[in-house]
C-alpha cells in the first residue's frame, strides 16, 4: 500500500474545503490562526512519516494534550486514578458542568475538561506546577524526538484570562474535595499543557506508542504497558470527541482525540499514528476537515478497529 500517495491524495482532494468550519474564538489567541491551514502526518512503525500540507507547522494542541496527561497521570498514580475519574462517555460538551453535581465531583472521563483537570492534578502530585510542566515537556520532547517542542505562553495566558468556565469546573471539583493541589496551581499546569505547540509530524511520532502497545517501535522507548495503551485507545474511541464521539467512530473507525486548536490525533493499532490539523471546527469542537481527512484515510487504507482483516501496509 502506498501510504505516501494516500496521504497526499487525501490532502489534495480536500484542499478546496480549507477554511470550512468555525475556528475556536473563546480563547482569543486561537482566533488569530490562519483558518486555511491544513496538514496531515502519518507515522509508521518503520520510522517513516508521510506528510502533506502544513504538517511541519506547530499549532496549539489543546485537548490532545489530555491523552499524554492521562498516560503520565496513570504512570504516577496507577489504577487509583480511576477512583477520581470515570471511564464513560459523557454525551455532553467538553466544558459541561451539569453531570459534576449529580455525580458528586467524579467526572465521567479523563477527556472532558473536568476529568482532565483531575488528571492534571494527579499528574502534578506533590510537585510544583513548574516541575510538572517541565516533566511533561521533557517527555514529549523525547517521544516526539524533537528538542524544539515548547508551549506557547501567549495561548496559555489568553486561555487563563478567559478561563472562567475551567475555573468554575476546578472550584466545583475542589468543593467536593476532589483536588489534591490548590485550584490555581492545577489550572496553571492545565492551561500550559493545553497550550503545547506541536506539529502534525511531532504529534504523530509522539503517539506511536498508542498504536504499538505502549512502546514506540522506532526508538524502543516504552511509554506505558500494552494493556494501558489499549485502555487509553478505548477511552479515545468512546470519549475522544465528547458529544461527537459516536459520529467519529462511525465515520472513521479508530481512536482519536480532538483539540479546539483544530488538531486531531488518531491511533490505528498495529498500523500507524496519524495527526491532522485544520482550525475550523464542528459544533462539538472537532476539526471539520481533519475528521474528513481521517475518514478518507480510513476508506483508502481499509483500516478500522472494527475489521477482522488487516490490510497490508
Ligand atoms: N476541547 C478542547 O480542546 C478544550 C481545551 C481548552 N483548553 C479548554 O479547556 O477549554
Amino acid at each position: 500500500m502506498d501510504l505516501g500517495a494516500i496521504v497526499s491524495e487525501t490532502w489534495t482532494e480536500l484542499a478546496d474545503e480549507r477554511g470550512s468550519g468555525n475556528p475556536a474564538r473563546y480563547i482569543p489567541a486561537l482566533a488569530l490562526v490562519d483558518p486555511n491551514k491544513f496538514g496531515i502526518a502519518l507515522a509508521t512503525s518503520d520510522g517513516e512519516v508521510f506528510c502533506a500540507g502544513n504538517a511541519d507547522e506547530a499549532f496549539s494542541i489543546q485537548s490532545i494534550s489530555k491523552v499524554f496527561a492521562l498516560a503520565l497521570a496513570l504512570e504516577r498514580e496507577g489504577p487509583a486514578l480511576w477512583d477520581a475519574v470515570g471511564r464513560e462517555p459523557s454525551g455532553n460538551a467538553f466544558n459541561s458542568i451539569v453531570q459534576l453535581e449529580r455525580e458528586k465531583g467524579i467526572p465521567r472521563n479523563p477527556f472532558i475538561n473536568s476529568g482532565a483537570i483531575v488528571t492534571t492534578d494527579r499528574f502534578i502530585g506533590d510537585r510544583s506546577p513548574d516541575e510538572a510542566v517541565e516533566d511533561l515537556l521533557a517527555r514529549l520532547k523525547r517521544m516526539g524526538r524533537d528538542e524544539t517542542i515548547r508551549f506557547d505562553p501567549e495561548v496559555a495566558r489568553s486561555e487563563s484570562e478567559t478561563g472562567s468556565r475551567n475555573r468554575s469546573l476546578a472550584w466545583f471539583l475542589a468543593d467536593f474535595g476532589r483536588l489534591l493541589n490548590p485550584v490555581e496551581d492545577v489550572l496553571s499546569v492545565y492551561f500550559r499543557q493545553c497550550a503545547l505547540a506541536m506539529s502534525c509530524r511531532q504529534l504523530a511520532e509522539s503517539a506511536l506508542f498508542l498504536a504499538f502497545d505502549g512502546t514506540d517501535p522506532v526508538t524502543g522507548q516504552q511509554m506505558c504497558s500494552a494493556s494501558r495503551a489499549r485502555r487509553i485507545n478505548a477511552l479515545m474511541l468512546l470519549c475522544g470527541h465528547y458529544d461527537n464521539s459516536g459520529q467519529f467512530a462511525f465515520e472513521v473507525g479508530f481512536p482519536g482525540k480532538s483539540g479546539v486548536g483544530g488538531g486531531i490525533l488518531a491511533s490505528v493499532p498495529g498500523r500507524a499514528a496519524i495527526a491532522v490539523w485544520s482550525p475550523g471546527l464542528n459544533r462539538a469542537g472537532t476539526s471539520l476537515l481533519g475528521a474528513k481527512a481521517l475518514a478518507q484515510i480510513a476508506r483508502r487504507t481499509g483500516w478500522s478497529v472494527f475489521s477482522g482483516k488487516l490490510p497490508e501496509i
